[in-house]
């Protein structure tokens, strides 16, 4: 029991102000049980505590078992349902029968939530929460660096990298690797990037093989003080957020290029180094780069300055994509658009580093739901959120409890939602890029699905980029959208799911890759068939309640 007891108190709000989870855990001389096992159980709960915490508070488990803190709940929860040898404590241990007692009804909740979540099968889910592989096509620590953690549910995680966009309006890869990487090691192998340990920065360089112009190094590499960083040479970016701009393949011939949600720019300034790159002509397409935000936009002026990209882009710093009128000047000429909004934040990283986890709460969710013949408590809900209101930048999504948290991802979608069939109103655009770094496919899948099958999508002709149409290092990307969360969201018996499944791209935060939760999909259509000029005399005239209920 005692792992229960080191871990419970990581998971508890603001410990996460004692520095981050590996460090808390493995510099921690007061524990009883191997800290990699520790490290394992709190971020697999964390990971699952969304899930966890809605079983556990549909089966009414808190209310049930008195003895049962919301911490060590989750923890025992979830190696009962997750792991194959189940909760690891004496078999008499009252607080291990306390949830045993409840295995059916928690093994039943979890179906329920699975199913309500739209996944056909527990690994459906599995990949939807973020896991990591199963632990088969993962070496041990034996012989390795040992940074990679396994969990004795068969999860694992492996280390980020650092990734370094080579800015090619102001250098090129040749350049940079003789100069700012004089004297590292060119691998073909990333994973040898990944098992350095977070302390070592041996001088070895990957470049990448999806990206062009994008490189890693190991994570402890400090290049802020390089004058190639402090130049603008080089852009620390991930390499899932490169590849929103690279999708989209803004091009001389494409029109005009919006990046619809621009700050801090960094795919602002992705995209001028594409166009840079592709006509070094006069007469060069525009990038206009909108953020509503004027604080925000202050960030994307000061990058677009560093990175040479001020005179491809004309920022509109405090204009709100959503009142823009696409059929009036320069907006008419917008050939491409970038659009990466506002959304929960779930892939970043750093959330790992300073951990989120979901706790249940000892009132039931939904109390007409939960039938106990034992305890019968009168509704304690509080009234329902607001899910209309537009999202706060940057707040943490998963200091939520479970309602919480589904109410929130409604809002965002619906958000996110709007400002993609805004881009569809665009008369000349031919190509939109949607992304998010989220890990949740009301984010992400649904959107599309939602989008795909609105009216204005289909007046206007917009589908999805299939798989095979997309730039080389997307098409060769393997990692694709869940097929059974586009299934989930289809409404329109004409879109063939199982292609937009495939044109999706999604990256998973903690796997060999070496990225961070991201998502992305394009969207593409013909304008020849509709005619310009016809596109061009409809009057966008805001939005319908069905443009935004579809
Ligand atoms: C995820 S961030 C964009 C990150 C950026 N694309 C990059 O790569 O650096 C989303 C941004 O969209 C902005 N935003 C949200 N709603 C907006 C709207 N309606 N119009 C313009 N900007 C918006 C937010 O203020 C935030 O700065």
């Amino acid at each position: 029991m005692s792992l229960y007891y080191d871990a419970a108190p990581l998971l508890l709000p603001n410990s996460n102000q004692a520095g981050s989870l590996k460090s808390r855990v493995f510099n921690s001389k007061g524990h009883k049980s191997s800290p990699k096992q520790i490290f394992a159980l709190v971020s697999e709960a964390s990971k699952w505590s969304p899930v966890l915490s809605e079983i556990i508070e549909r089966s009414q488990l808190l209310q049930l078992e008195r003895k049962l803190s919301s911490n060590i709940a989750l923890l025992l929860v979830h190696d009962l349902l997750f792991t194959k040898r189940g909760v690891s404590a004496p078999s008499s241990h009252p607080l291990r029968l306390a949830v045993e007692r409840h295995k059916a009804r928690l093994n039943a909740e979890l179906t329920k939530a699975r199913l309500r979540k739209g996944f056909a099968t527990i690994e459906a889910l599995r990949t939807q929460m973020n896991a990591t592989g199963d632990g088969e096509d993962q070496e041990t620590n034996d012989g390795v660096a040992g940074n990679e953690l396994e969990s004795e549910s068969g999860l694992g995680q492996w280390p980020h990298p650092r990734w370094v966009r080579v800015n090619t309006i102001k250098s090129n890869m040749d350049e940079e690797l003789r100069t700012t990487f004089a004297g590292y090691k060119t691998t073909e192998s990333l994973e040898e990037i990944l098992r350095y340990p977070p302390s070592s920065a041996p001088k070895v360089v990957h470049v990448d093989k999806h990206v062009p112009n994008l490189l890693a190094v190991p994570r402890a590499t400090d290049l802020s003080k390089s004058p190639a960083y402090l130049n603008g040479q080089i852009i620390l970016q991930d390499k899932a957020s490169c590849f929103p701009a690279y999708l989209l393949r803004p091009d001389v011939e494409g029109g005009d290029c919006l990046d619809a949600c621009a700050a801090p720019g960094n795919k602002t300034t992705h995209l001028a180094a594409i166009l840079h790159d592709e006509s070094r002509a006069a007469s060069r397409p525009k990038i206009y780069a909108c953020e509503r935000d004027k604080d925000r936009a202050s960030s994307l002026l000061t990058l677009l300055q560093t990175a040479g990209a001020q005179k491809y882009v004309v920022a509109k710093a405090g204009q709100d994509f959503l009142r823009i009128d696409p059929g009036k000047a320069p907006w008419d000429g917008i050939g491409t658009l970038l659009l990466d909004p506002s959304c929960s934040g779930s892939g970043i990283i750093g959330r790992d580093e300073t951990l989120s986890v979901v706790l249940p709460r000892k009132e039931a969710s939904d109390p007409l739901e939960v039938q106990s013949k034992k305890r019968k408590r009168k509704p304690t809900r509080e009234t329902t959120p607001n899910v209309q209101r537009v999202p706060e930048e940057n707040s943490n999504i998963e200091d939520k409890s479970s309602d919480q948290l589904s109410a929130r991802l409604a809002a965002l979608s619906t958000f996110q939602l709007k400002l993609l069939l805004h881009a569809f109103h665009f008369p000349k655009a031919r190509r939109i890029t949607y992304s998010t770094c989220s890990i949740y496919a009301e984010e992400n899948e649904h959107v599309v699905m939602r989008a795909l099958g609105s009216s204005i999508a289909q007046e206007r002709g917009w589908q999805i980029s299939r798989r095979e149409e997309q730039v080389s290092g997307m098409r060769a990307w393997t990692i694709r959208g869940n097929a059974d969360a586009c299934m989930d969201s289809a409404n329109d018996k004409s879109i063939n799911v199982a292609d937009v499944a495939e044109a999706c791209i999604r990256c998973e935060k903690g796997t060999k890759e070496g990225t961070q939760g991201f998502f992305v999909a394009s969207f593409v259509r013909q304008i020849g068939n509709l005619g310009t000029d016809q596109l061009m005399d409809q009057e966008w005239e805001g939005f319908s309640d069905s443009d935004s209920a579809n």
